[in-house]
């Protein structure tokens, strides 16, 4: 094993799973802390999938150690914490402590911080992100339900949830390519600082960070940073050719899509869905709350579908009515009420025969994988930027796309079926 991953949540580790396999590193991924580190499979890379991202600080730092630790007896050469390409966190972290943690634990002084993603319009320019031609604080993001970014400036950001300095490598470093950056490394150490955000707005770039972080103990941000660390290990000599999709099989069965994302693609693929005739179910987090609905009513209304094509389950909904449900009910009393619900209703669903899902949004999927008690998700091809298909062993294997909430075409729900031959 190379590269030892730590994710903050599924659909994340999932697109940073795509990355390292489209750069030929066979890449598997596990769900949870790994108990055994002896019983991990054999990869290049592990990634670990953690539900992190909006838990307590305490116990995010908890479980990214114990995955750290199980990652290094399995021989990892080198740590990777991914978080999302919008940087999505609260000024109390989890992106600042579990920084902090690792670089303890590994004993090193500095890292580096790129959630840069390009291919999904995701740029670091000034150590200010950008989605799109947006800032961070300007985009859908400034809305999301748990984690609402109102400010673009990363270094900002950083500070206020890492004990160490935070400096910046700017642009102009980094267009001169991996030695200049290795020097903006330098001088950043040499200034006190413990991390630096680096900027990115190309894939160059970021294969440059890339080469330049090859000996760094600890690499974090989003899956666009991994894209230059397989040709690391491949320059030393120690990845094997191989196809890492080959023999990818998706189960036969039916067919459902389950939505509790709100971010703004999600809104779109689910508008996409119904205009295209897609049977759809919308849950309404207050209904479900006093009572007037719940799983099982929902699991009644997917046992009257025709089975033939896929339907869809979904809470997606609008800022404004996010916010509603939120002054009614408690902004994490909503969402754990959506997830666990969720979670209820895919477990029902394999009981009626699906085994092939789509779930949109992060945390959603969290709870969906969690409730579906899998334990690890090979990979399969890619739908688009980020989002591959999975397939998770055990006695009924099931075919899932994990999908983050802001990823996707808006025919995502429509088309990603067809790669499922
Ligand atoms: N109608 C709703 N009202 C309030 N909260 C909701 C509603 N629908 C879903 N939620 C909650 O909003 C949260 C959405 O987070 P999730 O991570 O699943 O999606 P996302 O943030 O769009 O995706 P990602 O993290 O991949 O970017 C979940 O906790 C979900 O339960
Ligand atoms: O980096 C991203 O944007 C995604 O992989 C993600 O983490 C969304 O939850």
């Amino acid at each position: 094993m190379l590269l030892g991953c730590i994710a903050d949540d599924l659909t994340g580790a999932t697109d940073l799973a795509l990355m390292l396999v489209r750069g030929g590193m066979r890449t598997v991924q596990v769900v949870g802390v790994p108990e055994d580190p002896a019983r991990l499979p054999e990869a290049d890379a592990i990634v670990v999938a953690l539900k992190s991202r909006t838990t307590p600080p305490e116990e995010a730092v908890a479980e990214s150690l114990a995955s750290a630790e199980a990652l290094l007896a399995a021989g990892a050469r080198q740590l990777f914490f991914k978080y999302c390409s919008t940087f999505d966190s609260t000024d109390r972290g989890n992106i600042g402590p579990v920084t902090d943690a690792l670089m303890e634990r590994l004993g090193c002084a500095f890292t580096l911080a790129c959630p840069a993603f390009p291919g999904n319009q995701r740029t670091v320019y000034q150590g200010h992100l950008f989605v799109g031609s947006t800032l961070l604080s300007d985009s859908p993001l400034k809305d999301h339900p748990l984690t609402p970014m109102h400010d673009s400036n990363l270094v900002s950001v950083l500070s206020r949830q890492t004990r160490h300095k935070v400096s910046l490598v700017p642009f102009e470093t980094v267009e001169a390519g991996p030695e200049s950056i290795a020097e903006g490394f330098d001088r950043a150490r040499a200034e006190g600082a413990g991390i630096a955000i680096v900027d990115a707005v190309s894939d160059r770039h970021l294969f440059a960070i890339g080469a330049a972080a090859a000996d760094l103990p600890l690499v974090t941000g989003g899956s666009g940073v991994a894209i230059g660390l397989p040709e690391n290990f491949r320059r030393q000599g120690l990845l094997t050719e191989s196809d890492p999709l080959a023999g990818f099989a998706a189960p036969p069965g039916k067919a459902a899509i389950l939505a509790g994302s709100c971010s703004a693609a999600t809104r779109g693929q689910v508008a996409q869905a119904r205009a295209a005739g897609i049977p759809a179910y919308q849950i309404d987090p207050l209904e479900l709350s006093s009572g007037v609905v719940s799983p099982r009513t929902m699991l009644d209304w997917a046992s009257q579908q025709d089975g033939e094509r896929p339907f869809m389950i979904f809470s997606t909904a609008t800022p404004d009515s996010i916010r509603q449900v939120q002054d009614a009910l408690g902004r994490d009393k909503a969402g754990s009420l959506v997830e666990d619900a969720l979670a209820e209703v895919a477990a029902g669903l394999v009981g009626q025969g699906v085994r092939r899902f789509i779930v949109a949004g992060g945390e959603t999927s969290g709870a969906v994988v969690n409730g579906l008690k899998l334990q690890a998700l090979e990979i399969g091809p890619e739908i688009d930027p980020g989002v591959p298909w999975t397939r998770s062993g055990g006695e009924t294997p099931l075919a899932l796309a994990l999908k983050s909430g802001n990823f996707g075409a808006p025919d995502f729900f429509v088309k990603a079926w067809d790669l499922l031959l």
